[in-house]
């Protein structure tokens, strides 16, 4: 039994830079410290440029950190790639090659755990003919062929970049659908970034929130939710002693989101934000204090 038994994804410090030894580029990601427990499907937010795509492909073992290490269901992401299922941001796939060929081509790549099955029925699902060409394909169809080849994998771990941005909202609907029925009956994990943080609220049951290369928020989102207040008062009303992720002052009204560290003043009135409403509340505001547990500050009050 090792500290890393039951995460699907460790990082441990991890630091990844662009560029050669001569000319380094900027962190794309730094001091990247997260534990995804298996079978959870964890949202993977944060502004552009904020080291999500970087993440996702350190852990499909595509690019190796330049510092730290990522272990990926109890192994290094190499060893790890088999169990894995990874749809990139730009859906890369053989544009010359037919629907059918292209399936065929993840089945003879995954001989041990292909299911057939749930690959032609993703596909059928679309109205996509087998026998057309993949560059003739929409944007969307595109990422339905991919998200057909990573879900017939069978992977333990799942990793999407964004994929639901291309397609239409009734594609979005049933996708998500198999997605969250392909975790509940194998016990998938999924990690999947997205600018839709409405679209993420009741299917995730995990959020990493990644700003500036770093970890900002991270943990079971009810917990998170749980650990922040939406509050409202009069103006004067002191936080002094809470974490105060955004505060605005209306008039004589004062409303913020806040982390309370302890009692609040008995005028204030509370409620728990919403995912979305938490989510905005730190990318409006790049310079709050995160939290990757939310379990000192609860325990506090
Ligand atoms: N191959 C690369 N070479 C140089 N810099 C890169 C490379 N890939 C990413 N970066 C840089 O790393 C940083 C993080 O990029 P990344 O693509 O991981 O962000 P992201 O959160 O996925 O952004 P988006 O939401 O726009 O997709 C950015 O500053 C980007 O310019």
């Amino acid at each position: 039994m090792t500290d890393k038994d039951g995460f699907a994804l460790v990082a441990d410090a991890v630091g990844k830079r662009f560029g050669g030894l001569r000319r380094p580029g900027r962190w794309a990601l730094r001091d990247c410290d997260l534990r995804l427990p298996t079978g959870r499907v964890c949202a993977l937010v944060g502004p552009n440029g904020a080291g999500k795509s970087t993440l996702l492909a350190l852990a499909a073992g595509l690019s190796v950190p330049t510092e730290g290490t990522v272990t990926v269901l109890g192994t290094d992401p190499a060893s790890a790639r088999t169990r894995v299922g990874y749809v990139a941001q730009d859906k890369p796939l053989y544009p010359q090659l037919t629907v059918a060929a292209t399936l065929r081509l993840g089945a003879d790549l995954n001989p041990e755990r292909w299911d057939a099955r749930t690959a032609e029925r993703i596909v059928a699902d679309g109205g996509l003919d087998p026998k057309a060409r993949v560059r003739a394909l929409s944007g969307g169809q595109r990422t339905r062929v991919a998200l057909a080849l990573a879900l017939a994998k069978r992977p333990e771990l799942l990793l999407l970049d964004e994929p639901m941005a291309d397609l239409d909202p009734l594609a979005r609907h049933e996708l998500m659908g198999v997605l969250m029925s392909q975790a509940a009956q194998f016990g998938t994990t999924i990690v999947m970034s997205s600018h839709v943080v409405a679209e993420l609220e009741g299917s995730c049951d995990h959020l990493l929130l990644l700003g500036g290369g770093r970890v900002r928020l991270a943990g079971e989102t009810d917990d998170l939710l749980e650990a922040h207040l939406r509050v409202s008062g009069p103006a004067r009303t002191a936080l002094d002693g809470h974490t105060v992720v955004e505060s605005r002052t209306t008039g004589r009204q004062l409303s913020a989101l806040i982390r309370p560290t302890g009692p609040l003043p008995a005028d204030l009135r509370t409620s728990t934000p919403a995912l979305e409403e938490l989510v905005l509340s730190y990318l409006r505001n790049p310079e709050a204090p995160g939290t990757t547990s939310a379990e000192p500050e609860k325990a506090a009050l």
